[in-house]
């Protein structure tokens, strides 16, 4: 039977990971490396345990396993362990009149020990692609998996206490009782993927220590498809970013579509004739989509299917099996923006189509609504494209294709607004658990009285034009013509 994770225990951790962070050992490059390293043997040696463990949470195809989650991990982990050293190296700062003679430089400093939260939906990814970042910087680290994933979340238990360091790097399973012990505690920084509701939980909580926070979270991501697009790998596009990414359960994933009247049908013909291509006649039997997580899940999507004026408005799909966990992928077409569907993220197989009488209205739905994590756009006119990119806010955008954004590590991955704070991905990761530290070296040359009392009005006009950095004004004044 596994051990009940305490009050105390939460304590005796932080006890733990604070010694070890005070000693220095995790601000060596030495140990980054060896850590990282270790992250990377996770994924060259167990990769078939990972594919099966999330199978069994989620039936996720091996095919969205091993690229979307241990592929990218890959990834990761090889760009860090290139660009440490570089990343590490404090960056030289420019120096000014008023600081002369000095040098200075931004130091990166690792932050502390810091808590990373994670979600259930790419259970590794997001648990591991963090812990990069929080280990790169040079910090301890705890993980909490999400207790809805339970064969990764104890696979990445076993696995993190069998390779790294436990006395920097540590796993906390549980659910909500476990982490609101640890939230409890007084953490460096805290990095939390889930939903907007329990973010405003981490926030609080964090708030209490003056914690700062990256809070990775979802929300309505919208795709406009414009006529002037092509149509077929359109269609392709959107339904491998939606039923072909975890079957919508992901952050990124489409949530509805804009498009105008007289384009909807003809966008509707080619997905519901891409989408049997994809998964063949019935999608339901098909091996090449995840399920739905869990039951409350499956239920909470019923409900957005059978409420009143929604279900009479599906143009393909619309089958459920509760037993197994499916639901067919399911086009609507107009639901009331009212319902509950386009009232919160959707996060599954359902995608409402909503249609506008000019293209361009679409960004006036978009920009009354909370800013999404992603926006998309499918179109070959430039303008539109520019347009788009400029002037609507969301945490990322995307211009004919579908969350692929996510894979490019020169990117900053991350909300605004609602869809969340902070951003990770390659050095963005790095900085996002590092504190960039000032420094400013002074010799003890060139100690001029300007600045020290008694003050008279030279001073002051000299200090004003050197801070101002107006040469020709501290001349004036050095020469008296001032
Ligand atoms: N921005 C991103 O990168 C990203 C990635 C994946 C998912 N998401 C978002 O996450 C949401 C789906 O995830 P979810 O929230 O259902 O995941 P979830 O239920 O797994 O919860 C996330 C984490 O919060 C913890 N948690 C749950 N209730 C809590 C509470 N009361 N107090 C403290 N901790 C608690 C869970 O244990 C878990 O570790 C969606 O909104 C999705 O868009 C965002």
């Amino acid at each position: 039977m596994t051990k009940v994770f305490e009050a105390a225990d939460a304590t005796n951790l932080m006890t733990e990971l604070r010694r070890s962070f005070d000693s220095g050992v995790t601000r060596g490059t030495e140990w980054r490396v060896s850590q990282l390293k270790k992250l990377l043997i996770i994924c060259d040696n167990h990769e078939p345990e990972i594919v099966a463990a999330l199978h069994h949470d989620l039936a996720k195809p091996e095919l969205e396993s091993s690229v979307y989650e241990v592929a990218l991990l890959r990834n990761s982990i090889n760009l860090a362990l290139k660009q440490l050293k570089v990343w590490m190296a404090p960056d030289k700062a420019k120096t000014s009149l008023t600081t002369f003679p000095a040098s200075a430089e931004i130091v990166s400093e690792p932050l502390g020990i810091v808590l990373v939260i994670s979600a259930w939906n790419y259970p590794f990814l997001l648990s591991i692609d963090p812990v990069i970042g929080a280990i790169s910087a040079g910090n301890a680290v705890v993980l909490k998996p999400s207790e809805l994933a339970p064969a990764s979340s104890s696979l990445l238990a076993k696995l993190m206490e069998q390779y790294l360091d436990p006395s920097a790097v540590r796993v906390v399973e549980g659910a909500v009782t476990e982490t609101t012990l640890l939230l409890e505690q007084k953490w460096d920084k805290i990095f939390y993927t889930g939903s907007s509701k329990i973010g405003r939980i981490i926030m609080t909580a964090a708030a209490k220590h003056l914690t700062p926070v990256v809070l990775e979270l979802g929300g309505k991501s919208p795709v406009v498809v414009d006529s002037n697009t092509n149509l077929k790998v359109t269609a392709k596009r959107i339904i491998a970013g939606k039923w072909g990414c975890n079957n919508g359960q992901a952050c990124i994933s489409p949530d509805y579509i804009l498009t105008t009247k007289d384009y909807a049908p003809k966008l509707i013909d080619a997905m519901k004739h891409e989408l049997e291509t994809f998964y063949g006649k019935n999608a339901m039997e098909s091996k090449d989509m995840s399920r739905i997580v869990n039951s409350n899940h499956f239920d909470r999507l019923s409900k957005m299917l059978e409420e009143k004026e929604v279900s009479d408005k599906i143009v393909c799909g619309g089958q459920k099996d509760r037993e197994n966990l499916k639901i067919a992928p399911t086009i609507l077409l107009d639901v009331p923006l009212d319902s509950l569907m386009m009232s919160e993220e959707i996060f599954g197989p359902l995608l409402p189509i909503l249609t506008v009488k000019d293209l361009e209205d679409s960004f006036d739905v978009i920009r009354s609504r909370p800013k999404p994590l992603a926006a998309y756009l499918f179109t070959q006119n430039e303008k539109l494209k520019e347009r788009f990119a400029m002037t609507i806010s969301a945490g990322g955008i995307v211009v004919n294709d579908i969350a692929v954004h996510l894979a490019l590590p020169t990117l900053p991955f991350g909300g605004v607004g609602e869809s969340g704070m902070g951003s990770y991905h390659g050095k963005f990761s790095f900085d996002a658990f590092s504190h960039k530290k000032a420094v400013l070296y002074k010799s003890f040359m060139g100690d001029s009285a300007i600045r020290y009392a008694p003050y008279s009005r030279g001073k002051l006009r000299l200090l004003k034009a050197l801070v101002n950095t107006n040469i020709l004004e501290v001349f004036k004044v050095l020469l008296g013509l001032s």
